[in-house]
């Protein structure tokens, strides 16, 4: 039984990663990763100079998921492209580099030093950060997608993937897909979290994080019908040549064998991933290859996409 998989000439022996911005910040937390049984991993999404972030009580771990107002804390495109030149491909694996600026200028700066780079990997163009206050998802508004995306492939030749939110409406499915069909994108990774949710203590009568009044980014169980949904809606709907990463609500093998049905190519792991560590990747790869024995499979493509309606 085989857990490999592959986004365009990208092999991965295994499809599970993390998702980008858990455990991923420094080269230890990234190199951990590496070394487990994880087929790569995702670097923190990066902005152009060094950042600190909100302020904290900035993320809450909860019985159901998670709530995160993080607000893009990380070392600096410099420190994670360094990482990813040096460690991609490095015993078969896999580095994603994410990014995540705060203008399109940014992006545009950021996907220059990646493109003059020797890095030869993946790379994530995060579209959808909810926690930077004043800035709302780039992934809502679709011109502004179509021109992010018109100005980075007069440049940019390398494979990119775009982090995108979820969506809740099939004129939005439609939307987006529209403008994604018009480019020459690798891959598209859905969802980040349900961006400014709102969780309350009612013990204490309060939120449970600081930054923006509470309202923060959820993951975890409350989000897998929203991630599995814009899975499906966007393979239905995209060019067969745009793979599609899963991420949202994976705690489990049969989670990943729910995300493969609707058609994900690979599968990210947050929150999760946040609490149990890396041991995650070597349990969640043995419960799907007991998933899939039972059932008689014997590869991810003999059953990708083979979700049934009724
Ligand atoms: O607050 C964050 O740093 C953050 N948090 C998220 O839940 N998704 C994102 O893309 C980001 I950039």
């Amino acid at each position: 039984i085989s857990l490999a998989s592959h986004i365009g000439d990208y092999q991965f022996d295994n499809l599970l990663l993390n998702a980008a911005g858990v455990r991923c910040s420094t080269t230890d937390e990234l190199n951990k990763t590496l070394d487990s049984m994880a087929g790569g991993c995702v670097t923190k999404s990066a902005t152009p100079e060094e950042r600190a972030g909100n302020e904290s009580p900035r993320m809450k771990a909860l019985p159901l998921g998670s709530i995160n107002s993080m607000g893009l804390p990380n070392h600096g495109i410099d420190y994670y492209l360094k990482f990813a030149e040096e460690n991609q491909g490095k015993n078969g694996k896999q580095v994603i580099l994410s990014i995540a600026g705060l203008s399109i200028d940014q992006n545009i700066e950021m996907l220059k030093k990646v493109q003059d780079s020797s890095f030869s990997g993946l790379t994530e163009l995060n579209l959808s950060c909810p926690n930077v206050k004043g800035k709302s998802q780039v992934g809502y508004d679709f011109d502004a997608v179509r021109d992010v995306l018109t100005s980075t492939f007069k440049f940019f030749k390398k494979p990119l993937g775009l982090k995108l939110p979820p969506y809740f409406d099939f004129n939005q499915f439609n939307g987006i897909a529209e403008v994604l069909n018009d480019f020459p994108i690798t891959y598209i990774n859905v969802i980040n979290s349900i961006g400014n949710g709102l969780v309350v203590d009612p013990e204490t009568e309060s939120v449970v994080i600081k930054p923006k009044g509470g309202f923060g980014g959820l993951g975890g169980d409350y989000v897998k019908p929203t991630a599995l949904a814009n899975v499906r809606a966007l393979r239905q709907r995209l060019n067969p040549e745009i793979s599609i990463i899963g991420t949202g609500g994976i705690k489990s093998g049969m989670d990943v064998f729910e995300h493969v049905l609707c058609g994900a190519n690979l599968v990210q792991i947050g929150t999760a991933f946040g609490y149990e560590g890396t041991p995650i990747f070597e349990r969640i790869s043995k419960e799907l290859k007991e998933i899939m024995d039972k059932k008689g499979y014997k590869t991810l493509d003999d059953f990708r996409g083979k979700l049934k309606t009724i």
